[in-house]
């Protein structure tokens, strides 16, 4: 699951790392040329010494160190490494203990290359300025502590830019649902083929693992078929579903299965609404009807995050047609780019509650801001 996005996360930290020890191996010539120099004139000045010296020891050792080189330079040829690996030494250190500053300039290509790589992963526009310019304004020359490397302060602001983004809107889900009066309404939206059954199908096997009571609701009365998909999963779980005929009203169908649900102490009423409206104008007739009659606890938008773009596009729509109180992203198991998931919140405003990350009813995953940064910054 989105491991594009983390590879693209990785890259950054690398670039970044890369930029610094090179603008630190340029900082640095003075003291490595100083080093050089003491190097070259302490060279210069041992020849005559050492060629004395030398060539009496020569006359000893000739025949037991033939290859010991005769020629003068051999102190000037052995010194010069010294400066030089005391140069890399003292930077890698440098960078390593984190006294490094990064420069807004050492930043400006690999945070162009970030921004750039987000965009092809269909991150909206918005919210790869808003990532890039988060890390701009953490990165460029902060104090750091000087236990961490620069490695991990980079590592930890792209999870900090990256939280403050796909944190947006958060709520305890369970807990909203557990203090809610029973029963509890959430209606579904969003458009045909993302897997909106699916997902319902999910959580009524959520909830009643939790132990809770579950209705099912067909408000897709639009679709031939529609029915017997999600009578499928009613069986297979063993949860009731409440539906009419095709054609018929989707807030009829919701009104029923709530007042089941009050004859019978259910205590979570799951409504499925059609996504195939033609306008915003209908959509939110549709809703708006369904919230004067049933007065639902949550309307829940549910996208495929391999739609990536699209995805959030929609839901941004959607919202702003008939006002939305979360999102539920279904194949993020498919999803490398992890383009819808990190943009949804921070465009609707709404957050993202769960992830579908499979096929099998237990294939669903509550969207945690935190779980999902340190998979995505994290080293395996
Ligand atoms: N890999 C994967 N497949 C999923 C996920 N959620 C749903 N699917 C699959 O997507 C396909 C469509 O799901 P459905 O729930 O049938 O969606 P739909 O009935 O076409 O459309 P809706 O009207 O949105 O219900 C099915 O094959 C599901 O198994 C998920 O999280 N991961």
């Amino acid at each position: 699951m989105f491991d594009g996005l983390k590879e693209k996360l990785g890259r950054f930290r690398d670039d970044v790392e890369e930029e610094a020890a090179e603008a630190e191996a340029e900082a640095e010539p003075e003291e490595a040329d100083a080093a050089t120099e003491t190097a070259e004139t302490e060279a210069d000045a041992e020849p005559v010494a050492e060629s004395e010296s030398e060539s009496e020891s020569r006359s000893t050792t000739a025949e037991t160190a033939p290859s010991r080189d005769a020629d003068s330079g051999t102190a000037a040829d052995a010194e010069p490494e010294e400066p030089d690996r005391g140069g890399l030494a003292s930077r890698a250190r440098r960078f390593a203990t984190g006294k490094t500053l990064i420069t807004a300039e050492e930043l400006e290509e690999p945070l162009e290359q970030l921004e750039f790589a987000l965009l092809q992963g269909d991150v909206e526009m918005s919210v790869a300025a808003e990532i890039t310019e988060r890390l701009r304004e953490q990165l460029v020359g902060q104090e750091r502590a000087q236990v961490k490397s620069g490695a991990i302060v980079i590592q930890e602001a792209i999870g900090e830019a990256l939280k403050e983004v796909i944190s947006v809107g958060q709520f305890d889900f369970e807990q909203r649902i557990a203090e809610a009066e029973k029963p509890v309404t959430l209606v579904f939206t969003g458009v045909n083929g993302v897997g909106k059954t699916t997902t319902i199908a999910k959580l009524a096997r959520r909830f009643e693992d939790q132990g809770y009571s579950v209705v099912m609701a067909n408000g897709d009365t639009y679709r031939a078929g529609a029915n017997e998909q999600i009578q499928e999963h009613a069986d297979a779980l063993g949860t009731k579903l409440i539906s009419h005929q095709q054609g018929g009203d989707p807030a009829a169908v919701l009104y029923d299965a709530v007042e089941y649900a009050n004859a019978n102490d259910v205590d979570i009423v799951l409504g499925d609404t059609a996504g195939r409206l033609h306008t915003a104008k209908d959509l939110m007739a549709q809703l708006e009807k369904i919230d004067r009659v049933v007065d639902p606890d949550m309307t829940l938008f549910v996208d495929e995050a391999v739609a990536g773009q699209d995805a959030t596009q929609r839901a941004k729509q959607f919202n702003d047609a008939a006002e939305i109180d979360g999102v539920v992203l279904t194949k993020a198991d498919a999803d490398s780019q992890g383009g819808a998931a990190v943009s949804i919140a921070h465009v609707t405003g709404k957050p993202i509650l769960f992830l579908g990350v499979g096929q099998a009813y237990d294939d669903l995953e509550r969207f945690d801001p935190e779980v999902i940064v340190s998979r995505l910054t994290e080293d395996e």
